[in-house]
């Protein structure tokens, strides 16, 4: 089975007004669309980040993959590497850590390996879990990820989840989501207002739900000696305090003196940052994500490692529609050393998606592996072009936070060490 087309489609959906350390969400979010076909007309779907930059290196990294076999991974691998060489694509956002050429060849990578997998289930008869080991969890835990947000976009309606700039709010916006899809896990996502309102909101929560595991993430937007603070205030009440300070150093310094594991998806966010991060104790919690980790094989071996060396696992998400979703279900689904809930930001897409509807759903806080093979989902081509539409429209062509945020507040600066 040789590959014989492959199909890049960038596309764009509403987003909400949520807020992070480095500004505010555009009301756009853009992803890319993969599809490859084979020469015996078997295709497999991916779905990874929609920034210019990046759909110009898959654009790059495609024609080099045509003729090879679906089932050669590391040549697969090879030729994608051939094609980005040197370089080095970095987040305007900035919230998933340093850019790096491993990192970048792991990005472009991921979703064609993640369509190869699809076809390589529809062949046998298998899901991607299957391929990856065999499931170890039939359904994967989803945690409820919260955010401080405006009420709407300035100028638009208010949207169906309202404001949240309070403890009240933050609370409210959990009882929704568990409400509505039954999360047994919450996130909060920090870095927005000071720290002893951010302590504040994470005991309502743990008043409002005294059940939950909780979490906080303020990207790094905190000093040392303020993660430390507010990691002592939370004790007892936090599964994983997550990116509390910036880089390796920072994290070191704090782990030691707070009494819970610190969790990271920006300190270690490639294979070269293991080393270090473990030799000085850093973090106890690593947050996995296929999409720059080097898609799902790759990260079962980075799976691999945390076992290896104790590290806990938990999986990180960007906005994302149902590939993405069904591509970290079966990943997973299939990773025995999975300690914690996944995030996803699933509940903010409000139903936009390019699959049928149906294989994917949220079953007591969980999705239930889709039981076709491959990803178990579908293109939905009319929803696949009218999310293109949107694309050609929006006039967004890379995700920035920040200066979305400085069109309101043009003094607004990235948070990062700022408390
Ligand atoms: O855990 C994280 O750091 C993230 O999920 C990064 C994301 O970009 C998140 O901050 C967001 O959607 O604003
Ligand atoms: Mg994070």
């Amino acid at each position: 089975m040789r590959i014989r087309e492959i199909h890049l489609t960038p596309v764009a959906f509403r987003d909400p007004p949520l807020l992070n350390a480095s500004g505010i969400h555009e009301p756009w979010a853009l992803r890319t669309i993969v599809e490859v076909v084979t020469d015996d007309g078997l295709s497999g779907l991916g779905e990874t980040y929609g920034d210019r930059s990046h759909l110009e290196r898959l654009r790059a990294a495609a024609p080099a993959l045509i003729g090879v076999e679906v089932h050669a991974h590391h040549a697969q691998y090879a030729a994608v590497a051939a094609t980005v060489g040197g370089d080095v694509f970095v987040d305007q956002h900035g919230l998933t850590g340093a850019g790096s050429n491993q990192k970048t060849v792991d990005a472009v990578f991921s979703p064609f390996e993640v369509a190869c997998l699809d076809i390589r289930g529809k062949a046998a008869g298998l899901r991607v879990a299957d391929l990856l080991g065999g499931p170890v969890r039939e359904a994967v835990p989803y945690s409820a990820y919260l955010f401080y947000k405006w009420a709407g976009h300035p100028g638009e309606d208010e949207d169906r989840f309202g404001a949240a700039l309070d403890p009240e709010g933050i609370a409210a916006q959990a009882r929704l989501f568990v409400e509505e899809y039954g999360f047994g896990s919450i996130k909060l996502k920090g870095g927005v207002l000071p720290p002893d309102e951010e302590i504040e909101a994470v005991h309502a929560l743990r008043e409002a739900f005294p059940d939950l595991p909780l979490r906080i993430d303020p990207n790094a937007a905190w000093t040392p000696e303020t993660s430390i603070r507010v990691g002592r205030a939370l004790e007892g009440v936090l599964e994983y305090l997550e990116d509390p300070a910036p880089e390796i150093e920072g994290m070191a310094r704090v782990a030691p003196e707070v009494p819970m594991k610190l969790a990271t998806n920006m300190c270690v966010v490639t294979h070269a940052h293991l080393p270090p991060a473990l030799a000085r104790g850093a973090i106890g919690v690593l947050l996995t994500d296929h999409h720059y980790w080097g898609g799902l094989l790759r990260s079962t071996q980075v799976a691999a490692l945390c076992e290896t060396f104790g590290l806990e696992l938990s999986m990180h998400s960007n906005t994302h529609l149902g590939i993405s979703l069904a591509a970290m279900t079966h990943l997973a689904a299939a990773v025995p050393n999975l300690n914690h809930a996944c995030d996803t930001h699933t509940p903010w897409q409000q139903g936009q998606d390019v699959v049928v509807p149906g294989a994917l759903r949220f079953v007591e806080g969980a999705v239930p592996l889709p039981q076709a093979p491959g990803l178990g989902v579908e293109l939905d081509r009319d929803a696949l072009g009218a999310l293109h539409e949107n694309y050609l429209r929006c006039g967004v062509e890379r995700r920035d936070d920040t200066a979305y945020m400085r069109r309101f507040d043009p003094t607004f600066q990235p948070k990062r060490a700022h408390w």
